[in-house]
């Protein structure tokens, strides 16, 4: 059993017909002949360790069933963990080391400082087995499943992870080793009706409009894990808005929404985050549907013009932090903060207060970014753009009064 830490970046050494050699000088003085090692994922027995190399077995079954047979020239690095042993903290999930899936990355964001973003997609069967939130091993690493959409998701991926593993080397168009979350197997084993329902759930796609408590919960989830969902509107302005939690937003999440979304992005934020920041509201007859406008801003530590997707969203996270303080900001600027009422959407069913209530609901701070969808033509997005939208964008598509029921 391994638990997806990884202790060393081993180097194939060489490869023959049935057996492989890695230079590891950590994991072989640790190693004993018939011990276990877990090569980029996959579970090898070791057949002869001498000083810094290890000699191991690779059965048919084992190439046929794992990116093998794609990784063993001499000079490739290789992720590599010996086993648990009791007393060993558990500083991972429980990983067996038996792949039951090869994906293939199919999208590698780049986040400057923070890390990179990697969109895996995996066999179909495999989806039903992957749980945003949840734990899945890729390549042996241990990694939390950020978001889920229709036929793939995503890992973030730390500068510590990137640093200590082979993930940082991956590109668009290779394969990866998988292995589903072990307890989670399990919890969706159908041996009670619940497990069923759980089961049935996490097999849900994401994109497109969801209703009920299953729809808000699924939002709730998106957003905890950084990504957006779209609000729906029908009866108040007949619009829908993209929305995307303040903490941690992507400068990539910013442009998302100038390039493809088009309305007005602002930041919706809990009255006492603007009263502490000392950002006035600006008073007068002009909005006509009550949204709460207060004096735009820009980072005062910015040397830019504060417009750049990058800036603005630098600000928003700013706007974000609970220790941030009147003196971080300078106006006017050009993000647009706005107040959510006190009650959220018992007071108000607006997107104010809707983008607050899931920032809230997913255990962040109450400050996040909405966007209306607005068509290439210029004219607001209905309910069929917003539904070929969502299906488009992978996003979760929820009415707001399914937020008001539920949130
Ligand atoms: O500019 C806006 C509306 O004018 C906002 O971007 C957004 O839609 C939030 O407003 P509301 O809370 O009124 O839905």
């Amino acid at each position: 059993m391994f638990t997806g830490r990884i202790h060393e970046i081993g180097v194939i050494e060489s490869v023959g017909a049935n057996d492989v050699v890695i230079r590891a000088p950590k994991c072989a003085g640790r190693l004993a002949p018939g011990g276990s090692l877990s090569v980029a994922g996959i579970r090898l027995t070791a057949e002869h360790v001498e000083g810094e190399l290890i000699r191991m077995s690779v059965s048919t079954e084992t190439r046929r069933r794992t990116t093998f047979d794609e990784m063993p020239e001499p000079g490739r690095r290789v992720n590599l963990e010996t086993p648990l042993t009791v007393g060993d903290p558990l500083d991972g999930h429980l990983v067996q080391g038996h792949v039951d899936g090869v994906g293939k990355v199919v999208r590698a964001d780049e986040d400057p400082g923070l890390g990179r973003r990697l969109w895996i997609r995996p066999p179909d069967r495999f989806m039903a087995k992957v749980m945003a939130k949840g734990s899945i091993a890729v390549d042996g690493v241990s990694l939390t499943v950020a978001e889920v959409v229709k036929d793939r998701f995503s890992v973030a991926l730390i500068p510590s992870t990137l640093a200590g593993t082979t993930l940082a080397e991956l590109s668009v168009g290779d394969r990866v080793n998988l292995e589903s979350d072990m307890v989670g197997r399990l919890a969706a084993a159908p041996a009670t009706a619940s497990a069923h329902v759980a089961k049935a759930v996490a097999a849900l796609g994401w994109a497109g409009h969801l209703s009920g408590r299953v729809g808000v919960e699924k939002a709730v989830r998106q957003i905890a894990a950084g990504g957006a969902v779209m609000v729906w509107d029908p009866a108040r302005e007949a619009e829908g808005d993209v929305i995307f939690a303040g903490a941690g937003l992507r400068p990539a999440a910013f442009t998302f929404l100038l390039t493809e979304v088009y309305g007005y992005p602002c930041v919706p934020c809990a009255p006492e985050v603007l009263e502490r920041l000392e950002i006035p509201a600006l008073d007068g007859p002009g909005d006509r549907h009550g949204t709460a406008f207060h004096a735009p801003v820009d980072l005062a530590a910015s040397t830019g013009t504060g417009v750049s997707a990058a800036e603005r969203a630098a600000t928003v996270r700013q706007l974000a932090r609970p220790d941030a303080t009147p003196a971080d900001f300078v106006t006017p600027g050009h993000v647009i903060p706005i107040a959510s009422r006190p009650g959220l959407l018992r007071e108000r069913a607006g997107h104010t207060e809707s983008t607050v209530a899931l920032c809230l609901a997913a255990g962040l701070p109450p400050v996040g970014v909405c966007c209306e969808v607005m068509r290439p033509d210029g004219v607001m997005a209905g309910a069929a753009d917003l539904e070929a939208s969502a299906l488009r964008w992978g996003l979760p598509l929820v009415d707001i009064d399914d937020l008001r029921t539920w949130l």
